[in-house]
């Protein structure tokens, strides 16, 4: 018997779903128990389950009540990415636990950038543990297994291990296996494979019923090897103690996140976003994804699909920023670790983006036999962007390690900036002197003619600015003199060029009128008082044109080289939350930022982009981007709160008004 839940399933809203993680990999699972995406053993393995990418063909691995018509509701473990959904009935109640192993969260010490995941002698590696409880009553259970290597391009070979111990499953180089623990103990259980109807791959079914305090264990590893699979399955996973790996991955993520220093208002907010970002970080080198999803759509049925699973020195640094901000270093060290080796002749060869180990070869393709998230094609790997030249990841380099400095990054690792570090952050400074003057395709990746992007000459300044910054008191090399001069001209040059005197605002581009959000980080980053009257009316002018019903913001309306629209982007409406807090409006701040809180999932967690008609969630899930912006938000309304209440004539009214923040 099939269970209810494998039939007529489309697709889950994007933000439905919970994500766990082990700093390896990361799988999204559904309120209906079913892991629908995941590349395992790395963030950027071929995905053997990808049914969220086409409902029909793609592989999922589902464990549920019998009864499909049950509903599933998930939450993770305090303080912790282990997730539970609890299927509760008038029988009975189960209660499946997902979990990825770690043994440790530390960042440190990671080993080479030629370094993966298999790194155990056999070949074996990271887990996938699923703990199904039934916790009172009786409940028929059914476990699904359909694994698609490949992203479902290659055919698979499927062997039910004897005495229901277990499945291998091999196609393409991939080799999975799954232990079924305690399946002896059940005379209700039952474990058969059957052939889909595409004849490439089979899905295991498994059958049991479970009474109060009975358990099943179904847990799956990847080999090398078909080899490897089977000793994993008949060997090495059975003798594991899930229970002693449960409670160790839930002391090391809440040892983690007992680290963070915030304290304030939306502290759930913040610290579920820290544990999200910190899934997103890849431990073996360092390195940091800016989503563990390919192609979720930033418009419904259009063809704005990307591949997120690489390392965008962008979205890096900005999240070490943003775990900076709340008190975590260990991640930033480790990057630098990554950073310093990549490889690259001088400024014109690093690259905007490399893959988790460092590679430089990211070819873009089509995979024209998935259908896409609710049709939306093409379903892209790889990605294209790292091609492109962009020259404001130059600024959040240098930014992100002058903040790494300025908090005593350095000292607490016993390193210094000078040597290897400095050399590249010099060179990148000497770059950008020589070129901050031509075009470039931008934070945004337009796939279309290069233009002067504000943004980008702004990141420029910033390169310039916190190079001096370090160079200054550290006596480092540096042609300080050329230095200061570009960096005064640059300022020169946006004032005149990238403000529109007409429309008071600063543009996109130059030369044009048309609106970006990026211009909202100009006084993040220091470059302009919030104040300056030039700013208020460039918030006032995005306010105007460039946001949605909702008061959420699109990160431009412009042309860029593309087809079809997109959803309002999350991080610039956390800007101008943050615009809004810095100019004192901060009741306008906090209401947009509760706005934009009530677009979470169930379980505090965001994609990229908002459908400003649908109001649903689109883009790449869990987004970093959208989380580092979340906590930025958090930090700055708390500060600009602190000032507003330090501000108030009357200290009694202002004792009160701050205790009520931290409430
Ligand atoms: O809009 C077109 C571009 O969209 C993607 O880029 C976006 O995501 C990147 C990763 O988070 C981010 O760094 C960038 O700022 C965003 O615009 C896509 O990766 C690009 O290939 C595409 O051209």
């Amino acid at each position: 018997m099939v269970g209810m839940n494998e039939l007529n399933r489309t697709y889950m809203p994007i933000n439905s779903y919970g994500v766990i993680g082990d700093c390896h990999s990361a799988l999204l699972v559904a309120p209906d128990g079913a892991v629908d995406w995941g590349c395992l053993p790395d963030f950027d393995s071929p995905a053997i389950f990808c049914r969220l990418l086409d409902a029909q063909h793609g592989g999922y691995f589902q464990i549920a009540p019998a009864d499909g018509t049950i509903p599933g509701s998930q939450r993770y473990l305090k303080g912790s990415n282990v997730l539970q959904t609890r299927f509760a009935s008038v029988s009975g109640e189960i209660v499946l636990t997902d979990f990825m192993p770690v043994e440790t969260l530390s960042a440190w010490p990671y080993k080479a950038m030629n370094n993966n995941t298999w790194s155990r002698e056999d070949g074996s590696c990271h887990s996938l543990v699923r703990i199904v409880e039934c916790t009172h009553g009786e409940l028929p259970v059914t476990m699904t297994l359909k694994v698609t290597p490949d992203y479902a391009a290659a055919p698979s070979e499927v062997s039910l291990v004897p005495g229901n111990r277990g499945v291998l499953i091999s196609g393409g180089q991939q080799h999975v296996g799954l232990a079924v623990i305690g399946a002896d103990l059940l005379p209700s259980f039952s474990m058969n494979a059957v052939q889909e109807p595409d004849e490439w791959h089979q899905s295991v079914f498994v059958q049991a019923t479970l009474r109060e305090g009975e358990r099943l264990f179904f847990v799956l590893g990847m080999g090398r090897t078909a080899q490897a699979a089977q000793r994993l399955v008949e060997v090495e996973l059975p003798q594991r103690n899930y229970d002693a790996e449960l409670a160790h991955t839930l002391h090391c993520w809440r040892q983690w996140i007992a680290g963070c220093t915030y304290q304030g208002p939306y502290i759930d907010w913040v610290q579920r976003s820290a544990l999200a970002l910190k899934m997103m970080t890849y431990a073996p080198t360092g390195a940091i994804v800016a989503a563990p999803t390919t192609s979720l759509p930033e418009g419904v049925g259009g063809m704005r699909n990307w591949d997120y699973r690489f390392t965008w020195l962008r979205d890096a640094t900005f999240t070490l920023y943003a775990l900076n901000v709340l008190g975590f270093t260990e991640e930033a060290h480790a990057f630098t670790y990554w950073l310093r080796n990549l490889s690259y002749a001088n400024g014109e060869d690093l690259q905007i983006m490399y893959g988790i180990r460092g590679e430089r070869n990211l070819p873009e393709q089509e995979l024209s036999h998935l259908s896409g998230y609710c049709d939306s094609r093409p379903v892209r790997i790889g990605n294209g962007a790292a091609d492109q030249k962009q020259l404001d990841v130059f600024g959040e380099v240098l930014d992100c390690i002058h903040l790494y400095r300025r908090q005593g990054g350095f000292e607490r690792y016993g390193e210094k900036l000078e040597g290897p570090l400095w050399n590249m952050l010099r060179m990148i400074v000497d770059h950008v002197c020589a070129h901050w003057q031509e075009t470039d395709s931008g934070i945004w990746e337009i796939r279309d003619e290069p233009r002067h992007f504000v943004y980008s000459k702004l990141m420029c300044w910033v390169a310039l600015d916190r190079g001096i910054k370090a160079a200054e008191p550290l006596g480092l090399e540096a042609d300080l003199p050329r230095w200061r001069m570009v960096r005064d001209q640059i300022r020169a040059d946006i004032l005149a060029n990238g403000y529109d005197t007409n429309m008071g605002a600063f543009t996109q581009s130059y030369g044009d009128t048309a609106l970006d959000a990026t211009a909202l980080l100009m006084p993040l980053v220091g470059f302009i008082p919030p104040d300056d009257p030039r700013m208020r009316s460039t918030v006032d002018r995005i306010m105007e044109r460039l946001t949605d019903d909702q008061g959420f913001v699109y990160r431009y309306l412009s042309t860029d080289g593309l087809e079809g629209e997109e959803g309002t982007f999350i991080m610039c409406t956390f800007w101008l939350v943050d615009n809004l807090a810095m100019q004192g409006r901060v009741m306008e701040a906090r209401a947009l930022f509760e706005r934009v809180l009530t677009y979470a999932g169930r379980l505090g967690l965001f994609s990229e982009e908002i459908d400003a008609v649908n109001k649903t969630a689109l883009g790449n899930y869990p987004q970093a981007f959208t989380h580092i912006a979340l906590v930025n938000s958090a930090h700055n309304l708390r500060k600009a709160e602190v000032r507003m209440a330090e501000h108030h004539t009357d200290p009694v009214i202002a004792a009160i008004r701050l205790q009520k923040q931290d409430q």
